[in-house]
């Protein structure tokens, strides 16, 4: 059931306190309550999500994005050294689902070198690839467009499974002449850009068909699908919003380990306390997470005690680390009115496929306007590898993702196309660290952008392979010109153009990082528990060490669906 008030609940205690109703929270929460035996209590500080239509109607998502508003917690970052000092909002979702409520929905799982690297790492070699996959297909429910087009050679049915939970689509309204414009690429330049079937295949490289997190024309996230009515009907299950939790209480060092004997948060203006007999776990996603543990006393003892919060536990890797990929964008102002600027920048045309939608789930706004990837790599013999390593997870990963359609470029004048280019793996690093002991205050968030030579080549390196592209023979008539002519720019102005205008792609991680036990750095073990502690785990985004090839929604789904198996291993 979920609860809009503290005083609803059945109780405080409960076997299991989630912290965070989002992404990967309420896998772990469906997952836990599928045993009749086990009592969960998820608390989530945001609000809910029934009947937000902004988060319900895929095309609508800017909605939530754009300016202040209750779906959000309104972070802002840190300057950012790296995009010559400019803060940034940084989207972080307040309302149930989390940020699979408000994110673009891509659903890319990342490369099969992605996730053995994961076990390498940690040393265990159930984060493989192949050990990994069927959480993918546990966690999937591959759902026709909302259009029921052929799909015939538009994926690889093999490597998807109609029998899981969050829906997974193709798009589902056409856009004639830009589909064929990509798929004609792959015929034109093969050898640069290969078709790929499927991209979530484990290989990436190539040119495939975007596949979003959509099912009938509505978004999915973790609150439609796992808390949907059949599962949130469950007398075990107990969800609490508008709970934000401040910290973890009564600490006791017993032995070796370190307890808690509760969770703190405010509902109103009041405080309570959440017991778990047997486990708490933090899904507060890699803002939060790092948050919470850092007012809780654990995270680097010298900052916390100056900032007058008593340390339990000197665990400096809280925090640390903090991964997210860039992106810049690059547009084309076009020959044609197959754009989506066609629609938002006409009234009755927006109105109409406003109306389309509410009677029927279909036409243009049952997706957001990309209709492709293209996974490409830096060439082996690139200069910069001179003096970095190569920071891809193995040989079949990409380096740079184009993604394409029509939607996304700021052309007021006419209709455009646009690509986002994203640095995949990048090695600079940033933190979330707190700037006050007042557990309500915003935590510092610095992704830490484009800070190395890498990062800043790697961006650069994909404008020119998104230039590339579209000097396929097929582009000629479609093409009138450059948004921003950024092939004719010195070295030195296409970085002040990326340093100006990229921005973070939200896939911020690593902050609780998960490492081998006996690993110098890291927060919890591969089994997810926080190291020195006893009942706390870490069950979100913040645990991947490494930033895969990829948008990161699947990895907190299997994140979700990996660590609820670790805990019923532990307590069933
Ligand atoms: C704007 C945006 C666009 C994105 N686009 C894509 C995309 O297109 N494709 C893709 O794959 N990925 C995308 N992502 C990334 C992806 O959505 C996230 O990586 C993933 O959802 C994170 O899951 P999580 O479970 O770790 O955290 P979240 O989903 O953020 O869940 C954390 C939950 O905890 C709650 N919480 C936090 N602190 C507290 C507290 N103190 N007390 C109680 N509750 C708390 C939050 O309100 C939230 O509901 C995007 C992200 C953003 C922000």
């Amino acid at each position: 059931k979920i609860y809009e008030d503290v005083s609803d609940l059945p109780g405080l205690e409960y076997d299991f306190v989630i912290v965070g109703g989002g992404t990967s929270g309420n896998v772990v929460a469906n997952r836990l309550t599928e045993n009749p035996n086990f009592s969960v209590l998820v608390l989530e500080a945001g609000v809910s999500n029934e009947g937000v239509i902004d988060s319900i109607v895929p095309f609508l998502v800017e909605g939530l994005l754009s300016g202040p508003n209750i779906y959000e917690w309104n972070y802002t970052t840190t300057p950012q050294i790296g995009l010559n000092n400019r803060t940034i909002p940084y989207p972080r979702a307040h309302i149930l689902g989390g940020c699979s409520a408000h994110n673009g929905m891509v659903y890319t799982r990342g490369s099969a070198d992605d996730f053995n690297r994961y076990a390498a790492l940690t040393g265990d070699p159930g984060w493989s690839w192949d050990r990994i996959f069927p959480y993918f297909l546990k966690t999937e429910k591959w759902t026709p467009p909302a259009d029921h087009h052929d799909t015939d050679g538009e994926f690889d049915p093999t490597v998807h499974s109609t029998d899981g939970i969050n829906s997974v689509s193709l798009n589902g309204y056409p856009w004639p002449i830009f589909d064929h414009h990509v798929i004609q690429t792959t015929r034109e330049l093969p050898e640069e850009f290969p078709f790929n079937l499927d991209f979530n295949s484990g290989q990436m490289l190539g040119v495939g068909w975007l596949q979003s997190s959509i099912g009938g024309g509505k978004r999915s996230t973790s609150a439609t699908s796992y808390l949907a009515p059949k599962f949130i009907q469950r007398e075990n299950l107990h969800v609490l919003l508008h709970a934000q939790v401040s910290k973890l209480v009564d600490p006791n060092k017993t032995n070796e380990d370190l307890t808690f004997g509760g969770v703190e948060f405010l509902q109103g203006e009041s405080l309570f306390t959440a017991k778990a007999t047997k486990e708490i776990i933090l899904s507060a996603g890699s803002v939060g997470t790092p948050n919470i543990l850092m007012h809780s006393g654990i995270g680097d003892s010298k900052a916390l005690t100056a900032l007058g919060i008593p340390s339990v536990l000197d665990l400096p890797s809280v925090g640390q680390n903090a991964t997210d990929q860039p992106i810049v964008s690059a547009g084309w102002s076009v020959n044609s009115t197959q754009t989506v600027d066609s629609i938002t920048q006409n009234m009755t045309r927006y109105d109409e496929a406003f109306a389309e939608w509410n009677r029927s789930h279909t036409g243009p706004f049952v997706e957001v306007g990309a209709t492709h990837i293209a996974w490409v790599r830096l060439a082996a013999d690139s200069p910069i590898f001179e003096n970095s390593t190569d920071p891809a997870a193995g040989p079949d990963s990409p380096h740079i993702e184009i993604s394409m359609g029509t939607g996304g470029a700021p052309n007021p004048a006419g209709h455009a196309m646009a690509m986002g280019i994203v640095v995949l793996n990048p090695t600079s690093r940033g933190s979330v660290t707190l700037q006050s002991n007042n557990p309500f205050d915003p935590p510092l968030i610095d992704p830490g952008l484009l800070k190395t030579d890498i990062d800043i080549y790697t961006a650069r390196e994909g404008i020119k392979r998104a230039y590339r592209f579209v000097q396929a023979p097929v582009w000629q008539d479609y093409i009138i010109a450059p948004i921003n002519a950024l092939l004719n720019l010195s070295t030195e102005a296409l970085d002040e153009f990326i340093r100006n205008t990229a921005t973070p792609g939200s896939h911020l991680l690593g902050t609780a990082a998960m490492t081998a036990m006996n690993a110098s750095w890291g927060v919890v073990d591969p089994d997810l528990l926080v190291k020195h502690t006893s009942g706390i785990r870490i069950i979100d985004l913040s645990i991947i060490p490494l930033m895969p090839s990829a948008h990161t929604q699947a990895a907190a789904y299997v994140v979700g669906e990996r660590g609820a198996d670790l805990v019923k291993a532990r307590w069933e």
